[in-house]
């Protein structure tokens, strides 16, 4: 099994358990009106933390965001010498993306010295203007390579906001790793799902441990307490309204398949 589906397959029960994943009539940062809602800052504790931290790095420490290394030709055949980071900075929005950078920042120290260099950094939400000021904590982000870390993506109006603040402190955004994609469109003229403009416009990927699929399958499955029949047609209902062209073409691929 890839590691990337090891690593969904562990944490995903965990969210549940933790009720990350709720049902009900919530309205987003997108103005939609959604019948789920996840809420990472719902894993708080230190296993629950961990096993997040481990998530992404599983992700961070794998192509396309590392690379394997440069190779030695101390002897006559080149020997590589595993992989290091594509990257100098994990930047983590306010505010639910500062305590993932920091602890992912920190879970990358175990997977050898190439990343023992990685540091982290978030924005405040409002500049300080006293002591040291500005917006940044953490790493400085001039000429660095910066991977944004972020718990989910709706609409990527954090993303955008994300990549306008690195880059006007000269900062080169050359990735972004989310726990949850949620496979909706931009907006009603852009039906590409916010992660699909991303990697077009940006030229960078951008990958998810969980998907609105996976969420769905579960449902359907009734792996989730509290969510049955009624729930399932609500979110196919809200997906109708609001899933990317992306995500339909997939589906469609797959029935044809
Ligand atoms: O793709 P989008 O439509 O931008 O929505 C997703 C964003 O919304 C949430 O943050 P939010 O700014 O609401 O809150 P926070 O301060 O709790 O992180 C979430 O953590 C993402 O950053
Ligand atoms: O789009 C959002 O605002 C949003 C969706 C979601 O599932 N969780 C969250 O924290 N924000």
């Amino acid at each position: 099994m890839p590691k990337q589906d090891e690593v969904k397959n562990e944490l995903f029960p965990l969210l549940l358990e933790a009720s990350a994943l709720t049902f009900g009539t919530y309205t987003l940062k997108s103005g939609r009106v959604s019948p789920y809602f996840f809420t990472s800052s719902l894993l708080h504790t230190s296993a629950l933390l961990a096993s997040v931290a481990r998530a992404y790095a599983t992700v961070l420490t794998s192509p396309p965001f590392s690379i394997p290394s440069a190779v030695s030709d101390t002897t006559d055949c080149a020997v590589a010498q595993g992989h290091e980071p594509t990257y100098d900075i994990l930047f983590g929005p306010a505010y639910k993306g500062i305590p993932i950078s920091a602890i992912v920042t920190r879970e990358l120290e175990h997977s050898g010295a190439p990343y023992s260099n990685v540091s982290y950094a978030f924005n405040r939400k409002e500049a300080k203007d006293h002591g040291e000021g500005g917006i940044i904590v953490g790493a400085p982000l001039k000429d660095k390579r910066v991977v944004i870390i972020d718990d989910v993506m709706t609409a990527g109006t954090a993303l955008r906001e994300a990549v306008s603040i690195i880059q006007a402190q000269g900062g080169i955004v050359v990735g972004v790793v989310l726990l949850l994609t949620r496979q909706e469109r931009v907006s009603e003229t852009e039906s590409r799902s916010a992660m699909q403009v991303a990697q077009d416009e940006l030229g960078v990927p951008v990958r998810a441990v969980l998907t609105f699929e996976d969420i769905m399958d579960a449902v359907e499955r009734g792996d989730i307490k509290g969510a049955g029949p009624e729930q399932f047609e609500q979110m196919r209902v809200y997906r109708e309204k609001y899933g990317s062209k992306d995500f339909e073409e997939r589906t469609a691929g797959q029935a044809t398949r």
